[in-house]
């Protein structure tokens, strides 16, 4: 059973006012909706704080979106932006307190609170903000409180995250906030893990890390190397980028040489590019089709290549900006 929404409210236009975005809450209250007055819309399930969908002002989809993904609550959302937290990957064993955790934490398969919205309106000092200036922000907050005891016992820490999911006409970001409330220190990684939709992954490439080596999962043991200088993706890839210069240089996906997307990084030094192909997608039970391999690119900056660790009180804060490049 999947969660439900604090206090919902559906939030609407004010008379007199530029038009405003608007919130919406889905019948059931599980999902969260924002749009703006030019048509953009973003949407969130609270089970996993998942964004599922993120469409442009004529309803073309940016994410993918896998057409078995459950979105009941009964198993992590395969597609739109998965939110990693505390570990990355399958964790280390034991005694590192990620070691009984499953793969990639409990931030994806946990219910959230909606924290409400806040829009970027218009002051009497400012006139009618021009419509394509609006933007609307969904805050989403999960804490150890609000955990299962069995999950609360496998990571026995007292946490809070905060989760801000902000849309603008042309860009979506996506913001955590890890703070420790603990009174002994702990060890976390954060990930983002988006699933970009693109038209044909044979005519993708990707820009921006050819200066960094990485870790390739797929190899036994892994093995750091270095990337070619225009990466493109003809097999199934699952790499682990380290960017030299910390998070500053953007990562931009191609497609036939034009820019689709350009994905820039606030303090997550890693990229992950994932795509499974044609066999990992096929053992798959939620991913479908089974060609939706040809149709996503997962590039997920994360902080994952060593672990963040937060002293009692402290914060880490994370963000990832995705713009629409045409
Ligand atoms: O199947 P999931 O647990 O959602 O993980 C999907 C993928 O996530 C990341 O991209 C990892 O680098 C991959 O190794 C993993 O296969």
């Amino acid at each position: 059973m999947v969660g439900r929404a604090h206090k919902p409210t559906a939030l609407a236009a004010t008379p007199g006012l530029a038009p405003q975005p608007t919130v919406t809450f889905s019948p059931d209250n599980t999902s969260v909706t924002a749009e703006l007055p030019t048509g953009e819309s973003v949407s969130v399930l609270l089970y996993g704080a998942t964004v599922t969908s993120w469409k442009d002002s004529s309803g073309d989809e940016k994410l993918w979106l896998s057409t078995a993904a459950k979105l009941d609550g009964t198993k992590a959302v395969r597609g739109g932006i998965p939110l990693v937290f505390p570990v990355f990957g399958p964790p280390p064993s034991a005694p590192h307190p990620t070691a009984n955790l499953p793969q990639h934490g409990f931030a994806r398969t946990s219910v959230w609170e909606f924290l409400g919205k806040s829009t970027s309106e218009s002051t009497p000092a400012e006139g009618a903000k021009a419509a394509d200036d609006l933007s609307v922000k969904l805050d989403f907050g999960l804490s150890a409180a609000s955990l299962s005891a069995e999950t609360q016992k496998l990571w026995p820490f007292k946490f809070n995250l905060i989760y801000s999911v902000t849309l603008n006409p042309s860009t979506l970001t996506t913001s955590l906030v890890v703070t420790n409330d603990d009174d002994k220190p702990f060890d976390s990684q954060v990930l983002l893990h988006t699933y970009l939709r693109v038209n044909d992954i044979s005519s993708v490439s990707i820009q921006g890390l050819s200066n960094s080596p990485y870790l390739d999962k797929l190899l036994s043991p892994q093995a750091q190397t270095s990337g070619p200088s225009d990466l493109t993706i003809t097999q199934e890839t699952d790499h682990v980028y380290s960017t030299p210069n910390g998070a500053s240089d953007p990562v931009t996906v191609l497609e036939n040489g034009k820019p689709r997307f350009v994905v820039t990084r606030d303090n997550l030094a890693q990229v992950v590019v994932w795509n499974p192909w044609t066999e990992k997608a096929a053992g798959m039970g939620d991913f479908e089709p089974k060609g939706g391999y040809k149709n996503m690119l997962c590039v997920e900056p994360g902080a994952v290549g060593t672990w963040q660790t937060l002293e009692p009180g402290d914060a880490f804060e994370g963000a990832q900006t995705i713009s629409i490049a045409n």
